[in-house]
């Protein structure tokens, strides 16, 4: 029901006022919020809004201008053309021009004599010129000296360690920062990748108790101002920032980040979501059913990716590359698809793409921008973490993993562990996905540090279960 009492209509002009001044001061997050909230407080205002037009005003400015603005009086639709102008504004400030184009538009219908209306298209028709043409126009050029920031995501075990490992390799003279989020009761990846500093990684931040998709969100954002904060006070510069997610993040929030704080968002620029996909697992990852209202993460990783790989083509045939592909094609149309093998890619293919576009990812999901987005991941996935001294028999260690992944490797989607095995000085490491599974000797064991650690991740995972079938193997 509309609400036509004064003191709606005050109501929405102060959170006009309020979102106009956020976006003066740079608060463009917050500034997009308060521009909705004024937007839905107009619509409350406007009488003779009619339901099916409900929530059109704020979703679709288009639409409502060519067919239902025409019943509204003209001061109302100068109104609602300074609302769309203001929304617009913000979204040129975050990059999204396309869309502020869609707003600018919409409003010169409803009102084409508003000289800030006809301002604001000039300079978004100017601005889009230069993108397409790659000229550094002041705002375009600000973007520049930004640090890149790359997310590298994909569902377990896909292939994004060896990705970042890959990366680190093939950039000695490049300077990254990572942020590394894993999933699980202990952290597994630290022991696998303390080398990283070798690789040539400047800092390693590690997140473990908790997905930065949504519980140690505001981890991440601190763990970037940390970034920040160091190289600003060493006086140097990065090259770019890696931010590896747990194979169950969805990366939209991650990507969110670099609007929703400021600080983040005037100086960091994201460059791109890359995917990992396993070419053996992925079609049953993409094509599981899950429970109304929780999110498919592996679809959402292939939705919002801006370079896919296809790795560990070695696995499987053309003919499933082909139907993957397929199935790939059909969640997001345009997306470059890249194959490989142990993640080996040319760097110019993931690295300085610019391939993140607000535009596209609010064609995908208009919700994008808005705060506290619904996002739950399916509970019926946990981890089994263990953890102890002693030492493991080889072939016992063999003969238990083989029957446990053979018979419950459709639940048991991820297994990782650094082991200590009898009669070896160095580190075994094993490595599973699903059903393949295999380990190999590592690096020599630090004094005081040989502990059995090995993670389980998966559904229904039984822990008395695990626990005394890994203690079974201990000599
Ligand atoms: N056969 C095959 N194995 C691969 C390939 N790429 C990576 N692997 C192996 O797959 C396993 C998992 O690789 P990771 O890079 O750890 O995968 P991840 O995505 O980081 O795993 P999580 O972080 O646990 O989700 C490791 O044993 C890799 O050596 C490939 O192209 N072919």
């Amino acid at each position: 029901m509309a609400c036509t009492a004064p003191a709606c209509a005050d109501t929405w002009r102060e959170k006009h006022a309020s979102a106009r001044q956020a976006a003066e001061e740079s608060r463009l997050f917050e500034a997009v919020q308060l521009i909705n909230a004024a937007l839905e407080s107009f619509e409350n205002s406007q009488a003779g809004t009619g339901t099916e037009q409900q929530g059109m005003m704020l979703t679709d400015p288009a639409r409502f201008a060519a067919e239902a603005a025409g019943s509204m009086a003209a001061g109302a639709k100068v109104d609602l053309a300074g609302l769309w102008a203001t929304r617009a504004d913000i979204l040129m400030g975050l990059g999204g021009l396309k869309r502020a184009a869609g707003e600018l538009g919409a409003a010169a219908l409803l009102a084409p004599e508003e000289t800030r209306v006809k301002e604001l298209l000039a300079e978004c028709e100017k601005l889009q010129k230069y993108q397409e043409e790659g000229i550094a126009e002041d705002a375009v050029a600000a973007t520049q000296n930004k640090v890149p920031v790359h997310i590298l995501t994909g569902f377990l075990g896909s292939g994004k360690t060896t990705l970042l490992n890959h990366i680190l390799r093939e950039s000695h003279t490049k300077r990254y920062a990572v942020i590394e989020n894993e999933f699980g009761e202990i952290g597994i990846d630290d022991k696998l990748i303390a080398r990283r500093e070798d690789l040539g990684a400047e800092q390693i931040i590690e997140m473990n108790n908790g997905c930065i998709c949504c519980t140690v969100r505001g981890d991440l954002i601190q763990g970037l101002r940390s970034i920040l904060k160091k190289t600003s006070l060493e006086g140097t510069k990065l090259d770019g920032v890696i931010i590896e997610t747990t194979g169950l993040a969805d990366p939209a929030p991650v990507a969110q980040t670099f609007f929703a704080d400021d600080v983040i968002q005037s100086k960091m620029l994201l460059d791109g979501i890359i995917t990992m996909i396993d070419a053996k697992h992925a079609l049953q990852h993409l094509r599981e059913e899950k429970p109304e209202g929780v999110e498919n993460e592996a679809v959402e990783q292939v939705a919002f990716a801006d370079r896919i790989i296809i790795n560990k083509t070695d696995l499987v045939s053309s003919e499933e590359v082909k139907v993957l592909t397929d199935e790939i094609r059909a969640i997001n149309r345009l997306v470059p698809i890249i194959y490989t093998q142990n993640a080996k890619v040319d760097l110019t293919e993931i690295i300085g793409i610019k391939g993140f576009s607000l535009d596209r990812v609010l064609e995908a999901d208009s919700e994008f921008l808005r705060d506290e987005q619904e996002h739950q991941h399916d509970q019926t996935v946990s981890s089994v973490g263990i953890e102890c001294p002693g030492e493991c028999d080889q072939a016992r260690l063999n003969a238990w993993i083989a029957k446990l992944l053979t018979e419950r490797g459709t639940d048991i989607f991820r297994t990782k562990g650094v082991l200590a095995v009898k009669g070896s000085d160095h580190k075994f490491v094993f490595q599973g996905i699903h059903m393949i599974f295999g380990g190999q000797p590592q690096d020599p064991w630090p004094s005081g540090e040989r502990v059995n650690r090995l993670i389980f991740i998966g559904r229904n995972l039984d822990r008395a279960e695990l626990e005394t079938g890994f203690k079974s193997t201990l000599a």
